[in-house]
């Protein structure tokens, strides 16, 4: 993606099954599982820049001594702060005691983050600010051990107002708006209330409260906590969680939005957002590594046990393509094959466009998310190259001469780097005025290679506002003065907001929006549109959310899917373009057959896979409506 959009999270638990001296005698390291968490962390970076966080729990300590330790930060490198934080003071402990260097019991006794269960998380925030306060994992502090509650998500909840709400009125005062603790109290309040009526019954067994406490450890019931506290969410997540006394869990969406994958053997568990993470940290192979399943929760008890429980019926299946089309990394076998295929069902699209004259076409893409999908298109293009080639020379087998053969069989596609990119945008500029002045500069262009009477073909991997693309890309690509420009979107058209732990919440932000505004303006049924899905989604907005639909659809049916690219590519050039530039996005169906496990698509056709969903497109729209800047959740 040419352009900053702050996506998803990604979490990362692992529970150490052995005791630690196994580790180190195997491996060896103590350290063997910090070692893995910050792989993994780090193996996920694309997932969350704004801030990264870590915590550990220790089984069987002796009270008296800590169990519990996280770190968190906002920095600009995140995950490398927290590691460093964690080195700092492992080794200032190991200076100031040398004599615990190859004492495992007294080192876990003495050394921060040495446990055997731990939950790592990198955020891109999508509610609240960027504050430390916001950055996972969330801490719920308790005295008794089993109701120390840490948790860490890759979500977004549709109705997190109303969630807030209800814990105010149950009397709570959370200190910062944070769905994050929303979730966390909901979980909370749920294990405070698990913990108590199996204290009730444990002491009409006759058990003391000291007596209690262990065979509360071992009798609680996570799955039935997450049943009770997930029931009124509405929204795509993969909530992670670990008790004070050791216990830990995963669960994931009833429609699997968000992303869950896990391994384990008799040595670990361990859940990662993406296959390939768990793959290379743990040298495992590509079928030994599930995917959690929609509704599912991966339970890891104390003693090792692993349990997989269905806290939530399942519901149709809409895994997010975005997943697939730029968030998740590349390297997942699938994932890779998959973007290939976007790029190569481009290619019938892209031929009409350049009037199947691939030898006057030079071929590129935007560094560095749409690579492979370029690779699928080159595919393609090849293809039809050879197809060319074959009926020249059948053509001509009469007549052939030696070195005509030699000349067509010469013929290749043309394939160039043409964009180049300066700076690593989104590490640092976060604020919108100074993010548009240096966009200009973040791309840059490769002289020399392209003629005025070439097509000049860029895939990007998706095209959401179109402001680097815009500001930046087309006027640079402009500088080479091809005859065409052809900017391809391995994704299809991105019409509505998402609401499942994608940053893009306000409608008037997308450039298809912004065509369908020019495209009903221009027809002269802008106003009387506009006032009419207003007044839809005023009036169900009062009612219950169930009765909810996507209204904000009748704003693009006026049009078909053409004359909206067409109309981005307007939007897209000003009258500083003197080459001609055509847009050509992936259709959904093509989407749909490039990626089959993920179909969520509601940010492309409206359809969202929850109710809540509904509810917050048709809150976008009275926000652009009433001009009011403020974010659908
Ligand atoms: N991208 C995400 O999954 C964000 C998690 C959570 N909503 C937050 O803002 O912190």
């Amino acid at each position: 993606m040419s352009e900053l959009i702050k996506h998803e999270c990604g979490i990362a638990t692992l529970r150490l099954l052995k005791p630690l001296s196994f580790y180190q005698k195997k491996y060896g390291s103590a350290f063997y599982g910090i070692n893995k968490m910050y792989l993994m962390m780090e193996k996920q970076h694309n997932r969350g820049q704004d801030g990264a966080g870590l915590a550990s729990v220790k089984l069987d300590v002796e009270p008296g001594n800590r169990y519990i330790s996280r770190v968190r930060s906002n920095a600009a490198q995140p995950i490398q702060d927290i590691f460093a934080q964690i080195n700092e003071r492992i080794n200032t402990q190991l200076e100031l005691n040398p004599e615990i260097l190859d004492d495992i019991d007294a080192q876990k006794k003495n050394l921060p983050y040495l446990g055997e269960v731990f939950l790592g998380h990198v955020r891109y925030g999508t509610f609240g600010k960027n504050s430390i306060e916001n950055v996972h994992p969330f801490l719920r502090q308790n005295n008794w051990m089993h109701r120390n509650l840490i948790v860490a998500g890759n979500f977004n909840m549709t109705n997190v107002n109303e969630l807030f709400q209800n814990l105010v009125e149950l009397g709570q005062h959370p200190k910062e708006k944070a769905d994050t603790v929303t979730v966390m109290e909901k979980i909370g309040h749920f294990l405070d209330s698990e913990v108590g009526k199996l204290y009730k019954k444990l002491k009409s067994e006759g058990y003391n409260k000291k007596e209690a406490s262990p065979h509360i450890v071992e009798q609680l019931k996570v799955h039935k906590i997450l049943r009770k506290s997930s029931k009124d969410w509405d929204g795509g997540y993969v909530i992670a969680g670990m008790l004070g006394h050791g216990d830990s869990f995963v669960l994931r969406d009833p429609n699997g939005i968000r992303p869950a994958y896990y391994y384990k053997d008799d040595e670990v568990v361990v859940v990662a957002s993406e296959r390939p993470v768990i793959q290379t940290a743990f040298n495992v192979a590509y079928e030994d590594v599930h995917e959690l399943m929609p509704g599912e929760a991966i339970i890891t008890k104390k003693d090792g046990s692993v349990h997989f429980k269905t806290i939530l019926k399942p519901r149709e299946r809409k895994a997010c393509s975005f997943e697939r089309i730029y968030f998740s990394r590349g390297s997942d076998a699938e994932i890779y094959k998959e973007r290939k295929n976007l790029g190569r069902l481009l290619m019938p699209e892209v031929l009409k466009a350049i009037d199947y004259d691939t030898m006057n076409s030079v071929f590129s893409y935007i560094p560095n998310t749409a690579e492979t999908s370029f690779y699928g298109m080159v595919e393609a293009a090849q293809d039809e190259l050879n197809r060319q080639k074959n009926q020249a020379i059948l053509k001509e087998k009469e007549s052939l001469t030696d070195e005509r053969l030699a000349n067509i069989l010469n013929l290749r596609l043309r394939t160039e780097k043409i964009a180049v990119k300066d700076v690593k945008l989104r590490t640092f500029i976060t604020e919108d005025s100074s993010r548009d002045d240096l966009v200009a500069h973040v791309y840059d262009v490769t002289y020399g290679v392209v003629k005025p009477t070439d097509n000049l073909v860029v895939i990007d991997d998706s095209i959401v506002r179109g402001t680097t693309l815009k500001k930046s890309i087309l006027k640079m690509l402009d500088r080479l003065s091809p005859k065409k420009i052809i900017i391809v979107s391995s994704a299809p058209q991105i019409r509505y907001p998402d609401c499942y732990g994608i940053d893009m919440a306000k409608l008037e932000d997308f450039v298809a929006f912004q065509a369908a505004v020019s495209l009903l303006k221009e027809r002269g049924i802008y106003q009387e549109t506009v006032d009419a899905v207003y007044d839809k989604c005023k009036n169900q907005s009062e009612f219950a959310s169930q009765a909810e639909q996507n209204h904000v659809k009748a704003m693009y049916e006026p049009f078909t899917y053409e004359e909206v690219s067409d109309r981005i590519a307007q939007l897209l050039s000003d009258e500083s373009i003197s080459s001609e530039v055509k847009v050509i996005y992936q259709t959904v169906d093509k989407l749909h057959e490039a990626c089959p496990k993920n179909l969520g698509d509601w940010y492309f056709t409206g359809d969202y896979p929850t109710q809540g969903g509904n509810k917050v497109v048709n809150k976008a729209f009275m926000n652009f409506y009433e001009g009011k800047n403020d974010r659908a959740y």
